[in-house]
């Protein structure tokens, strides 16, 4: 199924200018997945991918710094098509490619758009940075910042941009917590005096619940955007 490009019913000036294609329809919406090397990005896309595609038409931008080894890993488990899924090699600097000079990640959103869109929703997971990295507005609509409990039980209380401001927190690995000593009703205090009222999920991607609690997230941001 794909959504949000039924204008049907829609007047000529129902899809704001910055959410326009070319040829005015909705683009997709575009969210970014940041944070620490290993904390768990490309696990938690590959879910995602999995808990999605049936439901919505979607495509993966991935960011590593001299190799496509994300995106192979996301080609080999097969969570999409091909085609539906695209590397940029950053160099030296991940957060450079999704926060300063974003063009080659905005080409590869608008190539992937073109050569298989129409599309509802595209990923665009950064190389493993740390914790300042944030996404620049003009490549994504929303983001979100993925720690994980191994990485250190006071990362929430450190903050850092993408601790404090992304529009969802994810501390993952909570099935790791007992055997690294992190003490996850604190990380949940702590986060919540950094982030007020922005949502955070705790996730084990090796529970049943998987990444539901995520996947409900990005449901909402696209029923939001394609209202
Ligand atoms: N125990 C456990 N391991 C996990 C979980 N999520 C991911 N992993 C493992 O953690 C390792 C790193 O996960 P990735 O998804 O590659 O992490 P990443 O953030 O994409 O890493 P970079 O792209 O190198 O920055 C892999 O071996 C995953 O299988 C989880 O919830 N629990």
């Amino acid at each position: 199924m794909h959504l949000g490009h039924d204008h049907s019913h829609d007047g000529p000036s129902a899809v704001g200018a910055d959410a326009q294609r070319p040829d005015g329809t909705r683009r997709a919406l575009r969210i970014g997945l940041g944070g620490p090397v290993g904390s768990g990005k490309t696990a938690t896309v590959a879910a995602l991918c999995q808990a999605l595609r049936d439901e919505l038409s979607l495509a993966v931008v991935t960011n590593d710094i001299y190799t496509r080894e994300d995106a192979e890993f996301l080609l080999r488990e097969a969570v999409l098509p091909p085609e539906r899924i695209t590397a940029v090699e950053t160099g030296a600097c991940p957060h450079t490619a999704i926060r300063d000079d974003i063009s080659a990640n905005l080409e590869a959103v608008e190539d992937l758009e073109d050569e298989v869109g129409p599309l509802d929703l595209i990923l665009v997971e950064s190389g493993g940075d740390n914790l300042t990295a944030t996404f620049s507005r003009g490549l994504v609509d929303a983001q979100i910042f993925v720690i994980d409990v191994a990485g250190g039980d006071d990362i929430p209380r450190k903050g850092g941009p993408g601790v404090t401001t992304a529009d969802l927190l994810v501390v993952n690995k909570t099935d790791l917590a007992p055997y690294v000593g992190s003490d996850l009703a604190r990380m949940a205090a702590d986060a919540k005096a950094q982030r007020a009222e922005l949502p955070v999920v705790f996730q084990s991607l090796r529970s049943e619940a998987g990444v539901t609690d995520v996947a409900a997230w990005v449901r909402q941001q696209l029923t939001a955007w394609t209202a």
